[in-house]
């Protein structure tokens, strides 16, 4: 297994709309099983990076490699299907996939229940659930497809500060169990701090890496002073607090 093989690697990644630069020189690996975050100014380019490591979209310059097999996308909206209840949404996904079609119903089940649902939710319809409860279908329909990649575009940020606890706690013993990579896109410092491994601080378009941040503390031991304390710091490198714009920032209740 060489070098380039272990996880993600970007490499003088440059990607302009027409005459727009986006992505100006993008480089940084992320190592398979670690959890990266990607922060940066609205309409930097956060987004358009995640699409081309998930192949969804193809870079002006330079090169994405990984070895991972099933990457999967989860989004803010969760986009799931009206006219399918929650368990028929996710056995949607299990199409195709290498589960007899009569077990469907049952793994879709399993997956409700494996991100927190109880057995009724599993008949309700899109309407019927919170949007909590939705983003949790969305992330089961997500493991349905057996990922190893999860690619999530700032799946809390519509959730209020009490339910995104609930989903960081869950998306990350989700990774932990299922022994996963992900990469989060995410507005929200203190959010990536919780979260990453990894954090990896874009400049405002077209963007640049302005800094990388490794993360070593365990999550059981990350906790609000360690979040307060590990924010300050990072906003105390010019670099990350000119990229962030940090008057905007804040640093109120931790998320
Ligand atoms: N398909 C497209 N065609 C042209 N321009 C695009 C396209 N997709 C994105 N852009 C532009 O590229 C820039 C980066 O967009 P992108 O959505 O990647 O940013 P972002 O950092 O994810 O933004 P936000 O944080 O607000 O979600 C923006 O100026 C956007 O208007």
């Amino acid at each position: 297994m060489n070098a380039l093989s272990s996880g993600l690697t970007v490499t003088g990644l440059r990607h302009a709309f027409g005459p727009h630069d986006v992505l100006a020189d993008i480089s940084f690996n992320l190592p398979r099983g670690r959890i990266g975050c990607l922060i940066g100014p609205s309409g930097c380019g956060k987004s358009t990076l995640l699409a081309m490591i998930g192949a969804l979209a193809h870079p002006t310059h330079g090169h994405i490699h990984h070895d991972f097999r099933h990457p999967v996308f989860v989004f803010q909206d969760p986009c799931l299907l009206p006219w399918r209840n929650a368990a028929d949404n996710i056995a949607f996904a299990l199409k195709g996939s290498r589960i007899e079609r009569r077990q469907h119903q049952q793994r879709a089940c399993d997956l409700l229940r494996v991100v927190g649902l109880e057995p009724d939710d599993a008949g309700k319809f899109p309407h019927e659930l919170s949007g909590g409860m939705r983003q949790r279908v969305a992330l089961a329909r997500a493991l349905a497809v057996e990922p190893d990649l999860l690619l999530l575009d700032e799946p809390f940020s519509a959730l209020d500060v009490g339910l995104r606890r609930q989903m960081q706690a869950l998306v990350r013993r989700l990774i932990s169990e299922h022994g996963l990579t992900a990469l989060l896109v995410t507005h929200d410092l203190a959010e990536a701090v919780r979260m990453a491994d990894r954090i990896l601080v874009l400049t405002a378009k077209p963007a640049r890496l302005a800094a990388g941040h490794d993360i070593a503390r365990p999550f059981a031991q990350r906790d609000d002073g360690f979040v307060h304390a590990e924010v300050g710091r990072l906003l105390a490198n010019p670099a990350i607090a000119a990229a962030l714009a940090v008057e905007d920032m804040g640093h109120g209740e931790p998320t």
